[in-house]
């Protein structure tokens, strides 16, 4: 199912948390919503799913303007940081409940349990009580639970944050396969930049009250709209000069690539787009060891670049090197995104 927020404008109090938001999400497509700490994207599900009303703007899925049905009309999957689950009712109970609630007649509701242990992977847990399970088990059972009313949109805030990394990867791999087979729209709020690039069709930026850009993983890391969601993706590289016929004018030199327009611009590059080479141009100020990687800061003039490269070898403090540029897909940022 298609969703589509239209000028959604929410306050609490006197903070205006989002400003006329557009944001569309394609039928059976996984989008990560990222954003600093407050930014609102919980708010943003809590509209989707009626948790939260908003004040301006409107809501619709697959065209139906919904902003006024309420939360158990829309049949959307919501699932929270903490797995909510009731602590008295054994695994099996806690994925039935909802679909009691609803009147499903008992062998039905077997027969969807059984289904979603299976496809979430929890057999053999089905009578134990949610204490009596892990934390990953828990969260396994909560997705189960807002799957048991077969809904065809899943909203997902930080699903993962409380588990360790490699339990996340896990979980972010089951729900991508689960999302293939039922061909669920998902929308998936996370701080982590690399579960959203690893995961999602699409990627939205929050800042400000408003998606500054919504794009493929690959587009919003290696060819930002505006230096926020540049920094705001990682480590980069802004190169000033000027644009004149697809020529970019700099004082680390002339670079060919096309561009939008002629006039100011930078040149964005991420540390790992740029190669070491023998050399004596650039002079290494510091590093720092990442893990596989070493960041280098390497000067010129008064122009300073981070680099990276393979921490198997490191280079020293002091040290002359040469730097190479692709001389492909060359990104500019133009004087207007510049804030
Ligand atoms: N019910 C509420 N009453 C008043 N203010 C609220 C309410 N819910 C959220 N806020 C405020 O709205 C802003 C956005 O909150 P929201 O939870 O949507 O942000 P978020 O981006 O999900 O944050 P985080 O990443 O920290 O979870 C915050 O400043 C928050 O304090």
């Amino acid at each position: 199912m298609k969703i589509v927020m239209e000028n959604i404008t929410k306050t609490y109090g006197s903070e205006k948390v989002l400003d006329h938001l557009n944001l569309q999400v394609e039928e059976g497509k996984f989008l990560s919503i990222l954003g600093y700490s407050g930014a609102g994207k919980s708010t943003i599900l809590k509209i989707i799913s009626g948790l939260v009303g908003q004040d301006k703007g409107r809501v619709f899925i697959d065209g139906i303007d919904i902003s006024n049905y309420p939360t158990e009309n829309r049949n959307i999957g919501y699932i929270f940081q903490s797995p909510l689950l009731f602590p008295h009712m054994t695994v099996e109970e806690n994925i039935a409940f909802g679909l009691q609630v609803k009147k499903w007649d008992s062998k039905r509701i077997r027969k969807r349990t059984t289904e979603l242990i299976k496809l979430l992977q929890i057999e053999g847990l089905e009578k134990r009580l949610p204490p009596m399970i892990s934390g990953g088990q828990q969260q396994r059972v909560a997705i189960a639970r807002a799957l048991a009313p077969e809904p065809r949109i899943l909203l997902m805030d930080e699903p993962f944050s409380s588990l360790d990394s490699k339990l996340r990867e896990e979980m972010g791999a089951l729900i991508k396969e689960i999302q293939e087979k039922l061909n669920l729209t998902i929308i998936f709020v996370t701080h982590d930049r690399n579960e959203s690039l690893a995961l999602s069709h699409e990627i939205g930026i929050l800042l400000d009250g408003n998606i500054a850009q919504i794009d493929t993983p690959k587009n919003i890391y290696y060819k930002p709209n505006s230096n926020k969601v540049a920094k705001f993706m990682g480590l980069c590289n802004f190169i000033p000069g000027r644009i004149q016929g697809n020529i970019f004018y700099s004082r680390l030199g002339e670079f060919k690539g096309v561009a939008e327009e002629d006039g100011k611009a930078k040149l964005f590059l991420r540390p790992e787009q740029i190669k070491i080479c023998e050399g004596d141009n650039f002079k290494i100020m510091s590093y720092k060891i990442t893990g596989r990687e070493i960041i280098y800061r390497a000067k010129t003039g008064d122009s300073c670049l981070l680099v990276e490269d393979s921490a198997q070898e490191v280079l020293s403090v002091g040290q002359t090197i040469g730097l190479i540029f692709p001389n492909k897909n060359l990104h500019f940022i133009h004087k207007r995104s510049m804030i």
